[in-house]
């Protein structure tokens, strides 16, 4: 991509609750990437965000690809939370942060490193034109039927209280590909995010209908350490009869509960490793994991009425050929079949040829999309 003869550098900054992804990248080339993980936690050399930035700042200066550099186009933040305010890529200014401050409620474990990203590489490139890219987005194109609780309106108005959805420039990349790989931009598509936070969302002709995440990255899959889907009475029950306060709940279901609540362990690579020696915890954590899965493929086929493709993605979707085939076992009726050995091989079409549904492995790139997107704003917006 170039713009006046020269190419484009932009520099994209993913920061999560616990780590910084970074990425370095010509036109749509990736020149350099990373991550500092572990931040805050206990015996963890890296404080907080802040000190993760300055891992970052270093590691790029030590392969001369310095954030000073003079020839960076642009820097491309992702910000988990954009709440109604933000539907499109945007040029960070004083207003849009405090915006984004004020959105921190809705996403406490998530834009506050967000917001620390941005003010550091701010301090040190106050030249550079800088763009958040909202993981909310996408979604804002579900209906109000799928993004309304079913609660009080006007409370529900006050307190921004609707379904938002997350990783919606994964979604929206992998969407993208799931229609290129068969050709038709107006398909319709399911994918399947699966990462250490999971969701799912109904994407059709490149708009998305439903998504599994909710007023907070809460909602739906069971994650590496998040309950997803949750009976609100259990909350209440908690609180009431456990004795537990608002701030253990929190910590109960954000951080303890998901795989990590059922056997210990959030990673999905050590749960299989204790699936394959029979540990009966792995075993019922890995079958809630698929279950759930499973249960929102048969919601998401209801809701686009025909599905083209059913798309793979994130650290587990991409790598796990275990969930895929137990997840998709049985649903020849619906058009859906897993091939053995293309499952093991786990790249592009997974699915036997002549299936109606095609189900494919296809590897996301945020950080593409997210140069993409801060790139695509650009000439709408002042340069330096
Ligand atoms: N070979 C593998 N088999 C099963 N799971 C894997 C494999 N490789 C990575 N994973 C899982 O991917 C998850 C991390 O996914 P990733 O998309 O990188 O997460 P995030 O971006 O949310 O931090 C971890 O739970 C890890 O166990
Ligand atoms: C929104 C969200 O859950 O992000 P992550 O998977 O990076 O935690
Ligand atoms: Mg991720």
């Amino acid at each position: 991509m170039t713009v006046a003869g020269k190419t484009e550098r932009v520099l994209v900054l993913n920061s999560g609750s616990s780590s910084v992804k970074y990425a370095l990248f010509i036109g749509e080339e990736r020149l350099a990437s990373g991550i500092v993980e572990r931040i805050g936690e206990p015996g963890s050399p890296v404080a907080d965000h802040e000190a993760a930035l300055d891992i970052v700042a270093g590691e790029l200066a030590d392969r001369n690809l310095g954030i000073d550099s003079p020839e960076l186009t642009a820097i491309g933040h992702r910000v988990v939370h954009g709440g109604t305010d933000f539907t499109e890529p945007t040029l960070i200014t004083d207003e849009v942060t405090a915006k984004i401050e004020e959105l921190v409620p809705l996403a406490p474990l998530h834009n506050p490193g967000n917001l620390a990203g941005i003010e550091v590489t701010r301090r040190l490139r106050p030249d550079l034109p800088q763009v958040a890219v909202f993981d909310t987005a996408f979604h804002s194109t579900i209906s109000p039927a799928a993004a309304t609780y079913a609660i009080d309106r006007k409370l529900a108005e006050r307190l921004r209280i609707r379904r938002y959805g997350f990783h919606g420039t994964s979604h929206a990349y992998v969407s993208r590909e799931a229609a290129a790989l068969v050709g038709r931009p107006g398909c319709n598509v399911i994918v399947l995010h699966l990462g250490n936070g999971a969701s799912a969302s109904a994407v059709s002709g490149g708009r998305c209908l439903e998504t599994s995440m909710g007023m907070t990255p809460l909602e739906g899959l069971v994650m590496g350490t998040r309950s997803g889907d949750l009976d609100p009475g259990v909350l209440l029950y908690l609180a009431r009869t456990g004795g537990m306060s608002f701030d253990e709940i929190d910590t109960l279901v954000n951080r303890e509960s998901g795989m990590r609540g059922l056997c210990g362990e959030n990673d999905m690579r050590t749960v299989q490793e204790r699936l394959a020696a029979k540990d009966p915890d792995a075993e019922l954590a890995f079958s809630v994991y698929c279950h759930r899965l499973r249960k929102y493929v048969g919601a998401y086929y209801a809701v686009l009425g025909v599905v083209d493709v059913i798309a793979f993605t994130g650290g587990v979707g991409e790598n796990s050929p275990l969930v895929r085939q137990t997840t998709l076992d049985g649903l020849e009726a619906l058009g859906i079949a897993v091939d053995p050995e293309r499952n093991r091989r786990g790249k592009g079409v997974i699915s036997p040829d002549g299936t109606a549904v095609k189900v494919a492995v296809i590897p996301t790139n945020e950080e593409l999309e997210i140069t993409r997107q801060t790139l695509a704003i650009l000439p709408r917006t002042k340069r330096p």
